[in-house]
């Protein structure tokens, strides 16, 4: 199956103060290659679980534009803190265990660009993203079935968050 994803360039208002907010959060540093926050219904995620916690306004509001764009709403944020290049994610497919079947996820952009790669499972596919500040990437469940994604590795570049929206099924 082909890439079929949709990128958002500019879909923020107001990037900037959405990623002065994120600065201000308290990240969950049990994981090596990132700092991550949960918000919202829990989506259990690489094997760690997040207790219930309301979505705060800011992030919200980035939920209800994702909506606009997604054409459905979104009810958990897990939100993801790169503070280098050296930090990274690797190759996976997102569960559909907990999100609604045929609903998106969207990655909200903050802060330094950083490539997003998807590998066909076939892997003799690969195309590169780059997710700049304030964008939005939408992707499908059909492409989780056949695609996995990652982000590699960078050089000398600074602090980026994402924001990835779900919505769950019950
Ligand atoms: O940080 C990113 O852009 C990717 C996030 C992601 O793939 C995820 O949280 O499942
Ligand atoms: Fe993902």
């Amino acid at each position: 199956m082909d890439l079929y994803v949709r990128y958002v360039p500019g879909a923020l208002s107001d990037p900037d103060a959405v990623f002065g907010f994120l600065r201000t959060l308290e990240w969950d540093e049990g994981m090596r290659a990132r700092q991550t926050a949960s918000f919202g219904t829990p989506y259990d995620y690489s094997g760690r679980h997040h207790d219930p916690r309301p979505m705060p306004p800011e992030l919200a509001a980035v939920a209800g534009t994702a909506s606009v764009h997604a054409g459905h709403g979104f009810d958990n944020c897990l939100a993801n803190r790169y503070e280098t290049g050296a930090n990274t994610m690797g190759f996976h497919r997102d569960s559909y265990a907990g999100p609604a079947p045929g609903s998106a996820v969207a990655i909200v952009s903050l802060g330094a660009t950083r490539t997003l790669v998807f590998r066909g499972l076939d892997r003799q596919r690969r195309v590169e993203m780059p997710l700049a500040h304030g964008s939005l990437l939408l992707m499908t469940e059909e492409t989780q079935r056949h695609w996995s994604h990652a982000v590699p590795r960078a050089d000398g570049v600074g602090l980026r968050f994402s924001l990835t929206f779900r919505l769950s099924a019950s």
